[in-house]
């Protein structure tokens, strides 16, 4: 049997200190497909975040042809996709690529260097139905041809003559606005891609590719456009920081109490969380690049109603920090997951610490103030995780929360940089 990971916690302990925020999973992984989009030159990517996706998403890149090397202690990631270029390697193995959800975003870059794709399987959290037909269907209106194979469960893609075209999101798909503007960006003509994804990591990824050589207008409005050029150029960037890291570290330190900075994060990119947060008694107040992030212990949180939705409203990415920390707020708060249809495991295993959490469907009520216990704990995906390990640092005695490999995929070094603000966490591996 393999190690597993597990993260030890003991609450009671108000955070104070400095923590720094990570550069952002959901703008790296995307990089590191448009990487793969240059034939010449070595890509450098800048504070990359030590976290296992970047770790999936390096082996598939390696394993379709690039050389990659990750230098972890200066978080830096160096790409040569020049040896992109084996039609026969073209293929995302499920083994890989059924591990994380940004392996799709690898597939405009084999259409474009080797004339096809395959893949074997596309993984990511646990959310219910995450489909993947804005991707397949834009491809094809880019000239793609996109087969199924029913039996084998792999989706082939050949695209010798991908060119512009007009397409339109029928809700604005992060990874899918992505993973569009990448098929278009070599592709000859003009492609429009309507209802675009607003996130930030959207906004980043749409300047690396425009240093690259892309030519591409409208970012951050909604409806962008793309003039296709013949070739990109390896260049460096620096990713931008993680919000959701941020928010989850705000809501820590909201659910301990205690006064910390955040080195990196940006009130803007929190959106509609911001406000939340302040609602329910959390005080932030940015200096330049720091956030500083304070709760007073003494005053009860106040209950809170959110309705996830695409940026800038509230994240959905953070609704399971917030159902957290909402059952310490004195009253019911109302949570209403509209992205996904299936992210409310948490509810359950917040119960077992002692939480009282109603689901039906994609609605909770969530009824507080709950003193937490401690308890052993499921990680069903990675915001679970995150989630349970703020849950534990408030309840009383020790949790468990495993499989920590799922908290690992997307926060870096999660339990140091939680125990130099003075948390009682520790990551530990058992056989
Ligand atoms: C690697 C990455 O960046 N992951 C993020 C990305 O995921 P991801 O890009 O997968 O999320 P999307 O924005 O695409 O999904 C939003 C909704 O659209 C639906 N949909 C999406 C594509 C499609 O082809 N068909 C379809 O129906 C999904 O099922 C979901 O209900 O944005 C999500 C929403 O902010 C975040 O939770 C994820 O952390
Ligand atoms: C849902 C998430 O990630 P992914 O899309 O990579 O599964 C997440 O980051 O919370």
């Amino acid at each position: 049997m393999g190690q597993e990971v597990r993260y030890r916690v003991r609450g009671g302990r108000p955070l104070s200190g400095t923590a720094f925020i990570q550069g952002a999973k959901n703008a790296v992984l995307p990089m590191i497909g448009a990487a793969l989009l240059a034939a010449k030159g070595r890509t450098v990517l800048r504070n990359v975040p030590v976290i296992e996706d970047v770790y999936r998403a390096l082996e598939l890149a390696e394993h379709v042809g690039a050389k990659v090397a990750f230098h972890e202690s200066e978080r830096t990631v160096v790409i040569d996709a020049s040896g992109l270029n084996d039609p026969e390697r073209a293929v995302l193995p499920a083994d890989i690529a059924a591990r994380f959800r940004g392996s799709v975003l690898f597939v405009p870059a084999l259409m474009h260097r080797t004339g096809r794709a395959r893949i074997e399987g596309v993984g990511g959290c646990n959310l219910g139905s995450r489909n993947l037909d804005f991707h397949y269907r834009g491809f094809a209106r880019l000239g793609a041809e996109v087969t199924e194979d029913l039996e084998l469960n792999h989706i082939n893609v050949e695209a010798s003559k991908l060119r512009g075209g007009h397409l339109y999101l029928d809700t604005p798909s992060h990874t899918g606005t992505e993973n569009l503007l990448m098929a278009a960006v070599l592709a000859p003509g003009t492609t429009v891609i309507e209802h675009a994804a607003l996130e930030p990591e959207v906004i980043d990824v749409i300047n690396f590719l425009s240093a690259m050589g892309a030519k591409i207008s409208g970012g951050g409005t909604g409806l962008i456009t793309v003039e296709g050029v013949e070739e990109l150029t390896a260049v460096e960037h620096t990713i931008m920081s993680d919000r959701i890291d941020a928010g989850v570290f705000a809501m820590t330190v909201a659910a301990t109490g205690g006064e910390v900075s955040l080195v990196g994060a940006n009130l803007d990119h929190l959106g509609v969380a911001r406000w939340k947060l302040e609602q329910m008694g959390v005080g932030f107040s940015q200096e330049g690049a720091v956030l500083h992030v304070q709760r007073d212990p003494s005053v009860p949180l106040r209950p809170i109603n959110a309705v996830t939705s695409p940026f800038p409203g509230f994240a959905t990415d953070l609704q399971s920090p917030l159902m957290a920390l909402a059952t310490l707020a004195e009253g019911e708060s109302y949570i209403h997951e509209a992205i996904y249809d299936g992210r409310f495991a948490l509810a359950d295993e917040l119960n077992k610490m002692g939480a009282k959490i109603e689901v039906e469907g994609t609605r909770a009520i969530v009824h507080g103030s709950t003193n937490l216990h401690g308890a052993e704990v499921i990680a069903h995906d990675l915001r679970t995780g995150a989630a349970l390990v703020l849950a534990g640092l408030v309840a009383e005695g020790e949790t468990i929360v495993a499989p920590g490999y799922l908290v690992d995929r997307g926060h870096a070094q999660f339990a140091s940089r939680l125990a130099a603000l003075g948390g009682d966490v520790e990551r530990v591996t058992v056989s």
